[in-house]
């Protein structure tokens, strides 16, 4: 049986979203490393299957893996890219919660929900103070997924990225973002990511960004992140909500043998 997908990005972090609603599609790890393969699959930095969704108000269930087969529980380009692809302003329930949706235009904006700042929320591996870790002085949050936010040189993250993923601290490694504070309402970043290496974007790494430097007094609480593949626009609401704008591409439709 053909297996049929979508490839979607959103500003360059690029998915295979697979619409399983009505037929279950046969994945295991393996499967799932193949089609993100670059040179022996299709290629992606995450792979994203669509199923019936099971918890109530909720429009479609979504799972997000990523290119190692590890799967993450938040994928902020990534559920743009499903809310354009289901249509409808559709409400994703997802392992990080129900994630409302809403399309103006070409922009795509999703409550990403709230961020949690305990060391076992994020999850740490022994109890830290999650604004400044031993190592290398980074933020932490989990946005539904573990994040890390060195602030101070975007130019660190291929080097210093993967060391930092597999640290120890983090059991269950982590998205390593690195950030430069341009003014308190723009800053640049680039996130070397858990399972999938450097990226040209990463959404739930841009509202951690955000919501860690607000923590730290460095931003305000909306902000523009420009990422090598493009902007978004953060705002970490007064509700604890975060909520994050950007566009979604449909690139082909395909066919798997
Ligand atoms: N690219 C995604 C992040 C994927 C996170 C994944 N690398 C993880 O293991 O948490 C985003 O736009 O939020």
């Amino acid at each position: 049986m053909t297996l049929s997908f979508t490839k979607m990005h959103g500003l360059g972090n690029d998915f295979i979203i697979i619409d399983g609603r009505q037929t279950a599609p046969a994945l295991d790890t393996d499967k799932i490393r193949h089609l993100c393969d670059r040179r022996f699959g299709v290629g992606c930095d995450q792979l994203v299957v669509l199923s019936a969704p099971t918890a109530d108000g909720a429009d479609v269930l979504v799972r997000f893996f990523n290119a190692d087969g590890s799967e993450s529980g938040a994928c902020g380009n990534a559920s743009r890219c499903v809310a354009t692809l289901v249509g409808g302003n559709p409400v994703l329930q997802t392992s990080a919660g129900l994630l409302l949706t809403s399309q103006d235009g070409d922009l795509i904006t999703v409550n990403m929900g709230q961020p949690r700042f305990g060391w076992q929320d994020i999850p740490l591996a022994r109890e830290c103070d999650t604004l400044h870790l031993p190592i290398h002085d980074a933020a932490a949050c989990s946005m539904g997924n573990p994040h890390a936010t060195v602030f101070g040189d975007v130019s660190r993250a291929e080097d210093l990225g993967p060391s930092l993923e597999h640290s120890p601290l983090f059991p269950q490694r982590a998205n390593i973002g690195f950030a430069d504070i341009i003014t308190p309402t723009h800053m640049r970043l680039r996130v070397w990511e858990r399972g999938a290496g450097l990226t040209l974007a990463c959404g739930s790494g841009a509202c951690a960004a955000v919501v860690n430097a607000v923590r730290r007094g460095l931003a305000e609480r909306t902000c523009v992140v420009t990422m090598d593949g493009g902007d978004l626009r953060i705002t970490w609401q007064d509700n604890g909500d975060v909520l994050m704008t950007g566009p979604a591409t449909t690139v082909f439709h395909g066919e798997l043998p």
